[in-house]
């Protein structure tokens, strides 16, 4: 994996003078040939070009925050401003390229610890400030846009100075992290105690301990792992009305599990200050292995009996034909032809390429863990591209958003979204999706993969390339998203692992219903009654 990215870089993933993500010239001609030439290109407007409104924070309220955390720790400047304003999302990297009006907190606020927190929005209950709180800032629906709501001014709580490890308790197998601290910091952390989370999410690099809680995360090596909130095992909330400490037992029947309110709560409760969290040995052996199958129905299938049979390796992620497609087309080489000849030998002629992981403590362990899932692979049809291909996608794995960077140079409309089915519903979905996508250009590449199972069910994460309108590349993505999110509407859930935030606040209310949001706005009106937490994220 590359160093840690700066959490502040706002305009693209790759930073300024690094190596952004080759495109060779016939993954390019392959593109032009699929969605016609680009749009117009555009790089990053450097921050001197771009337009930072005065920050509105009261001289009193910025004393008084400076009380709490020392003058250094209150920014005003445009640069901290800027580099703190909105997330990672196509559009916000489209407004460093094509600016309009960028939403911009007026301070950035960086306490050093949960107490200087708790203080913090004293303060900002106090003075009648918005909190965004703010981790790696790698949302991608709005949950860290600087938005004021009806408040006075809106400060972003940085947690970036919550970076260590608290406690370990390796009979319990508990960890207690503070919420700043980032992906690769938190198992270098925990590798000194021999323990790891098996959380990687493909942003990893920035996106933090607070932030996976927040958002209810999933790693690519959930089907082994779980999800984020399946890891938590107790929180330390702050509140406007004060801290909140849940979970002193694995399990309990007293009453309904509150650390899964704040799990999830993205921002709109408080200020997730420190997770415990189950954590697991790290592993002496791992093996990462390419299968095809021939065609999605069969390959969705054959996913489904390896959910229902206990049989899913850690890391378990299908591609349609499409993505496969796309896969081979980006990689080129001689591997690609090689693997393309020996393909059409085997006849298979709607290739669906399928990732399989194990992690363990010992080779015959994976041994037998593979030997129940090679039986299910080949009794689907499906061939072993070997070891190379497993590893190729594994050492790949975070390419994805240096790639975004170099197409949306280029003048590529490209953005993913993702959502999550029961099996019955999973193929209707994804047609659903596909033809709304689809529909919204005139033409397009429209891929998607399955990458989190269950005995139930499974993700669906899609990815988009068309030629970016140059009239209106907003407006043009915006359609694309309101067509598929009303696809969505009634068949799966507006987010499996992305979350609310502003983008999705809209759809939250047909999914859990008019009683469901009350519930929400009755708990955040007990934690935070003046309103000061991340106006309009998750409940609108
Ligand atoms: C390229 C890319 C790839 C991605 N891949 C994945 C993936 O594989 N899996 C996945 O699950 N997600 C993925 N995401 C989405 C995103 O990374 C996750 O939502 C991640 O969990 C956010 O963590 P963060 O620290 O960056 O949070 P931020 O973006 O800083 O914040 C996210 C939300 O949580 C709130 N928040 C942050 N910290 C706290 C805290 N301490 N207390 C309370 N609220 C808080 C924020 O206010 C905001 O509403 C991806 C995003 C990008 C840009």
């Amino acid at each position: 994996m590359s160093e840690l990215v700066d959490h502040r870089l706002r305009g693209a993933w790759t930073p300024e003078g690094a190596d952004a993500a080759h495109l060779p010239a016939k993954a390019m001609r392959w593109l032009t040939e699929r969605i016609g030439n680009p749009g117009d290109p555009a790089r990053v407007i450097p921050p001197a070009g771009l337009r930072v409104p005065e920050s509105s924070l009261a001289a009193d309220a910025e004393e008084a925050l400076r009380d709490v955390v020392g003058a250094a720790h209150v920014q005003t400047e445009r640069a901290e401003r800027l580099s703190r304003a909105g997330g990672l999302s196509y559009l916000d990297l489209l407004r460093r390229r094509h600016p309009g009006e960028l939403p911009v907190p007026d301070a950035v606020v960086l306490p050093a610890d949960p107490d200087e927190v708790q203080r913090v929005l004293e303060v900002c209950v106090r003075f009648d400030l918005a909190v965004v709180p703010f981790g790696g800032g790698t949302s991608v629906v709005g949950g860290v846009r600087a938005a004021r709501g009806d408040k006075a001014a809106v400060i972003v709580l940085d947690l970036v100075r919550l970076d260590r490890l608290v406690s370990v308790d390796p009979v319990s197998r508990i960890a207690v992290l503070q919420a700043g601290v980032r992906g690769p910091q938190a198992e270098e952390l925990l590798a000194e105690h021999g323990f790891t989370l098996g959380h990687i999410p493909q942003s990893h690099e920035r996106a933090t301990i607070g932030g996976f809680a927040a958002t209810r995360s999933a790693g690519q090596a959930s089907s082994g792992y779980g999800r984020f909130e399946d890891m938590v095992t107790g929180v330390r909330l702050a509140t406007p009305c004060g801290q909140w400490r849940l979970g002193v037992a694995p399990a309990s029947a007293a009453g309904p599990d509150l650390r899964q309110l704040a799990v999830g709560s993205e921002g709109a409760l408080g200020v997730l200050t420190e997770v415990g969290l189950r954590v697991r040995p790290v592993p002496k052996v791992r093996r990462y292995q390419g299968y095809v199958l021939d065609g999605w129905d069969t390959a969705a299938a054959l996913v489904r009996r390896l959910a229902q049979s206990g049989a899913l390796a850690d890391v378990t992620r299908l591609s349609d034909e499409d993505e496969t497609e796309v896969s081979l087309s980006l990689s080129g080489g001689w591997k690609t032809a090689a693997v393309s000849r020996y393909l059409k030998a085997r006849g298979v002629s709607r290739p669906c390429l399928l990732i399989l992981g194990w992690e363990a403590q010992s080779t015959r362990e994976i041994a037998l863990r593979r030997a129940e899932t090679g039986r299910l692979v080949r009794a689907a049809g499906g061939l072993s591209l070997g070891k190379a291909a497993g590893e190729s996608w594994r050492k790949g794995r975070f390419n994805g958003p240096r790639q975004r960077d170099a197409l949306l140079d280029l003048g590529v409309c490209v953005e993913t979204l993702e959502t999550a089915a029961h099996w019955s519903s999973v193929d209707t979905l994804r047609d659903a999706v596909r033809t709304a996508l689809r529909d919204s250009f005139d033409s397009s590449v429209v891929m998607c993969h399955i990458s989190h199972a269950y005995e139930t069910g499974a993700s669906l994460y899609f990815t988009v390339l068309a030629a970016r309108s140059v009239e209106d590349p907003e407006g043009q993505w915006l359609r694309a998203k309101k067509a598929a999110s009303e696809a969505i509407t009634g068949l799966g859930t507006i987010s499996h692992h992305h979350a609310v935030g502003m983008d999705h606040a809209p759809y939250l209310g047909e999914e859990i219903g008019e009683i469901g949001l009350s519930v929400l706005a009755a708990a955040k009106a007990a934690v935070d009654p003046t309103g000061i937490m991340n106006p309009g994220k998750l409940i609108g």
